[in-house]
């Protein structure tokens, strides 16, 4: 008999991330605590390196990623040739590919060098995203400024302004709690890809596919759409019950794994709550609790990571179809992390089909088919 979806299929064994009773860990360090007290960086450092950096660690890391940032002109030049309007997420999947091109030791398996290559692939995803942004927009991409922390430097290079504290605090506590999450959809994806031994490129671009489905990643930028399209607190109500009766998904809630509640939703709520306040628009906090309330108490389903962070990424001005490609670039960490766990033990990701098609056939000559 096979599990629908893998359903509760224990696939391999992992040290990286944990969801046991309802409580995310990373390395065994409860995401509450790394939501409230850690930088993104010390997060990337403890996925990859399985403990926390001290002070000099942190320092050179960060130093890492702020001077490997720079994206290839060629990888540039290609970003300006993609059609008028396709998604970010199909350009940053593209771009990542073709990002490959341009290492020379994208086929090179030695640890260090996967080691190197993962500084590089986490500095430069950010870099991609908001060059895309730019570009798409008609203006010049930004470089990335080396004086900057990662949260920071992305915030610079999308808006091209020195960024707020608000803002830069926002983006590093969205960065943190979205960085791992056990056998997810795409994490696995890149581990299936890796464990072929291919290469980590290949590895994250067959990720960013995954993630920009709807019912993974891509719910982000369906919540928004949904809260835009609602438009009043008022109407949320009647939307939501019509949604029911229809029997829609209303994106943003339930969890194929949380059954009592996402641990990272609260975080993000709390931030929506407070940066609609600061951006003088409530209604979007206000009526994403009117439809936690409402599909909490009928269909008794609850809000994942994706629900409140639509509301937080709007109050930071980002453009809808841009939440799925900030995810990505968070998560990147955590595939990257993966993807060397996978390589550091790995075997063949291939599992078996139950066979249900038809048995003994013939063949039929083209002539005689009806
Ligand atoms: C980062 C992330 O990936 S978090 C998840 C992001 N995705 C979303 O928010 C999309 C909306 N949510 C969903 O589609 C689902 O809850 C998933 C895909 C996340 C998990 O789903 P699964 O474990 O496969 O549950 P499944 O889709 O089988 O649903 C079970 C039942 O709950 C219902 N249900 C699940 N989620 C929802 C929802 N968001 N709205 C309404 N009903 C829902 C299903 O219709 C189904 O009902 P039925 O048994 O009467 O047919
Ligand atoms: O774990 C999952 O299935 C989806 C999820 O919440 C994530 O990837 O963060």
């Amino acid at each position: 008999m096979s599990s629908r979806g893998l359903e509760g299929v224990v696939a391999a064994e992992s040290s990286i991330s944990s969801i046991i009773d309802g409580v995310l860990t990373y390395r065994g360090i409860d995401i509450d605590d790394l939501a409230d007290n850690a930088s993104f960086e010390e997060v990337i450092y403890l996925l990859w390196h399985g403990k926390l950096p001290t002070q000099s660690e942190l320092d050179q890391l960060k130093k890492d990623l702020a001077t490997n940032a720079s994206i290839p002109q060629e990888v540039i030049d290609q970003i300006r040739l993609y059609p008028k309007g396709i998604h970010p997420m199909a350009a940053l999947r593209t771009a990542v590919s073709a990002l490959g091109l341009y290492d020379q030791e994208a086929d090179i398996m030695a640890e260090d060098i996967n080691f190197q290559k993962a500084i590089r692939l986490q500095a430069k995803i950010g870099t991609i995203v908001t060059a895309f942004a730019r570009i798409r927009e008609g203006k010049e991409p930004v470089s990335p400024n080396t004086e900057l922390g990662f949260a920071a430097n992305f915030v610079y290079m999308l808006t091209g302004e020195s960024p707020s504290d608000i803002a830069v605090d926002a983006f590093n506590k969205a960065l943190v709690l979205h960085a791992d999450h056990e056998f997810n959809a795409s994490t696995f994806t890149a581990r299936v890809t890796v464990a072929t031994l291919s290469d980590m490129y290949s590895g994250i671009t067959s990720a960013i596919g995954a993630l920009k489905g709807p019912l993974h990643g891509g719910a982000n930028e369906q919540v928004m759409a949904m809260l835009e399209e609602i438009g009043e607190t008022e109407k949320a109500e009647e939307y939501i019950q019509n949604a029911l009766n229809n029997k829609e998904k209303i994106m943003g809630f339930g969890h194929r794994v949380y059954k009592d509640g996402d641990p990272r939703a609260k975080h993000l709520r709390e931030m929506s709550k407070r940066l609609t306040q600061i951006t003088g628009e409530p209604k979007w906090y206000e009526m994403s609790v009117k439809i936690h309330d409402l599909v909490e108490g009928q269909k008794g389903l609850k809000p994942n990571v994706d629900f409140y962070s639509a509301s937080v990424y709007y109050s930071l001005g980002v453009a809808r179809d841009l939440f799925t490609p900030i995810f990505a670039v968070s998560r990147a960490s955590g595939w990257i992390a993966h993807i060397l766990e996978q390589y550091a033990n790995n075997r063949l990701i291939r599992p078996r089909a139950d066979y249900v098609g038809p048995q003994k056939q013939e063949y039929v000559p083209i002539e005689k088919r009806a």
